[in-house]
C-alpha cells in the first residue's frame, strides 16, 4: 500500500537508467559504488527494487530476470550517497568486453547473494572466484555476503546454513593463500526487516563520518535520558548511525513501522491540496505512546534523515530538555555536512592542489 504522494516523493530523490559495462563514463564521480552479485535468482533485484523502490516482497515474484547491469543513483542525502549496481547472474569474467577492473576499482562494496533455499556448492565457487578477482583489483573493497531467502527456514537451519557457508567461503580463502580477505554474513529475507537492517550495516561503511555521527547521537542519548537513538534516512529506512548500544531487530523494525505511518498519515491528510508537496519536511515530528511505558519520537534532522529515539515515559517529562538537546544534535550534524560539502567541492575543482581522494 502506497499513499498517494509517496511515489512522487520517492521518485524525487532518485534516478535510474540502464548501463552497459563498456566504459565508465563517470569515473570522476565521488559517490561510491556498492555492486549486487550473485547466481541468477539469488534475490539480487528484489533487494534492490524492496529496499530503494518500495515494491512489496509478493511484486518480486514477476520480476523478470536482468540481463545487462542496471546502474541506479540513490542520493537521498550527503551521507546517504551511492551508486547500486546490479548485474546479471552469470557473470563471464574471460568476457573482452566486461572491463572488470575498471568496475571493481571504484567499488566501495561487493554484496554477494548466496541463495539459501538452494544448492550453494556453485555459489561458493563463484563467491571465490569474484571476491579474488576484486581483492586484486582493489583490496579496499568491503565483501559483504547476504546469506539471503531465509524466511523458509527455522531458527536453527538459519544459525546452521550460516556456519557451514562461513566456514567453507573462509576455508576456500585460506586455501588459496588470501586468509586476509575479510566476508562479512548476514541472514536476510526480503519478507521481513533483515534485508533493511543488512543494507544499513553495508552503508554505515561506507560513510567516513560515521565515528561522529556515533559520537552525537551517544553525547546526546546520555545528557536526554533516552534509552536507544537512530538517525534514519527516511526513504530508504536504513539507518545510517546509532549510539553504541547494542542493536535488537524489534526495535529497528518498530522505527521502521513509525518511520510508515508518518509518511503515510502525512501523505493522505497532511499535503493541502498541491499534490507535488513534500510529505517529509521542516514540521515533520511524531511521538508514540507505546503500551509498556515506552514513548517513541521521531524528529526531522535534514530533508532526507530523521531521529528516532525510544525512551520511558517520566523520561519524557522533560521534553523541553530533550528539544534543547536536539536543537545542539542539529546544528552538529548540519556542521558536519558543511565540512563534507567544503572537501567534495574542493576536490572538484580542477584548480584545487589536493589529491583526488573518495570522501
Ligand atoms: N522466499 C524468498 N524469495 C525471494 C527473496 N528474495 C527474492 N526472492 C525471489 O527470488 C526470485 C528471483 O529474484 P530476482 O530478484 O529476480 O533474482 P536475481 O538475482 O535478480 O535474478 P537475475 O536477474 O536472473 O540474476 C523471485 O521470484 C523473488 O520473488 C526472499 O528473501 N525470500
Amino acid at each position: 500500500r502506497v499513499a498517494p504522494a509517496l511515489g512522487t516523493y520517492l521518485s524525487s530523490h532518485k534516478i535510474k537508467d540502464g548501463f552497459s559495462p563498456v566504459r565508465d563514463p563517470f569515473s570522476s564521480e565521488v559517490k561510491p559504488r556498492i555492486l549486487l552479485m550473485g547466481l541468477r535468482r539469488s534475490g539480487k533485484s528484489s533487494i534492490q527494487k524492496v529496499v530503494f523502490h518500495k515494491m512489496s516482497p509478493n511484486e518480486t515474484l514477476f520480476l523478470e530476470s536482468t540481463n545487462k547491469i542496471c546502474r541506479e543513483d540513490v542520493s537521498n542525502s550527503s551521507f546517504v550517497s551511492f551508486q547500486i549496481w546490479d548485474f546479471p547472474g552469470q557473470i563471464d569474467f574471460f568476457d573482452p568486453t566486461f572491463d572488470y577492473e575498471m568496475i571493481f576499482r571504484g567499488t566501495g562494496a561487493l554484496i554477494f547473494v548466496i541463495d539459501s533455499q538452494d544448492d550453494y556448492v556453485e555459489a561458493l565457487s563463484r563467491l571465490h572466484l569474484t571476491v579474488t578477482r576484486a581483492y586484486k583489483v582493489n583490496p579496499d573493497i568491503n565483501f559483504e555476503v547476504f546469506i539471503h531467502k531465509v524466511d523458509g527456514l527455522s531458527d536453527d537451519h538459519k544459525i546452521e546454513k550460516q556456519r557451514d557457508i562461513h566456514k567453507r567461503a573462509n576455508d576456500d580463502l585460506a586455501d588459496a593463500g588470501l586468509e586476509r580477505i575479510h566476508l562479512s554474513f548476514y541472514l536476510t529475507s526480503i519478507y521481513d526487516h533483515s534485508i533493511f537492517e543488512a543494507f544499513s550495516k553495508v552503508v554505515q561503511k561506507l560513510i567516513p563520518q560515521l565515528p561522529t555521527l556515533e559520537n552525537l547521537l551517544n553525547i546526546f542519548i546520555s545528557n536526554s535520558g533516552i534509552e536507544k537513538a537512530f538517525l534514519f534516512d527516511v526513504v530508504s529506512k536504513i539507518y545510517i548511525a546509532t549510539d553504541s548500544s547494542p542493536v535488537d531487530m524489534q526495535t529497528y523494525e518498530l522505527c521502521c513501522d513509525m518511520i510508515d505511518v508518518v509518511i503515510d498519515i502525512s501523505c493522505i491528510y497532511g499535503l493541502s491540496g498541491d499534490e507535488a508537496g513534500s510529505p517529509y519536511d521542516k514540521e515533520s515530528m511524531a511521538i508514540i505512546h507505546l503500551n509498556n511505558t515506552t514513548v517513541m519520537y521521531l524528529k526531522e534532522v535534514t530533508k532526507f534523515l530523521a531521529l528516532v529515539c525510544f525512551l520511558r515515559e517520566e523520561s519524557f517529562e522533560r521534553k523541553g530538555l530533550i528539544d534543547y538537546n536536539f536543537h545542539c544534535f542539529k546544528k552538529a550534524i548540519e556542521e558536519v555536512f558543511d565540512v563534507r560539502l567544503k572537501v567534495q567541492r574542493m576536490m572538484l575543482n580542477p584548480n584545487t592542489c589536493l589529491m583526488k581522494r573518495r570522501i
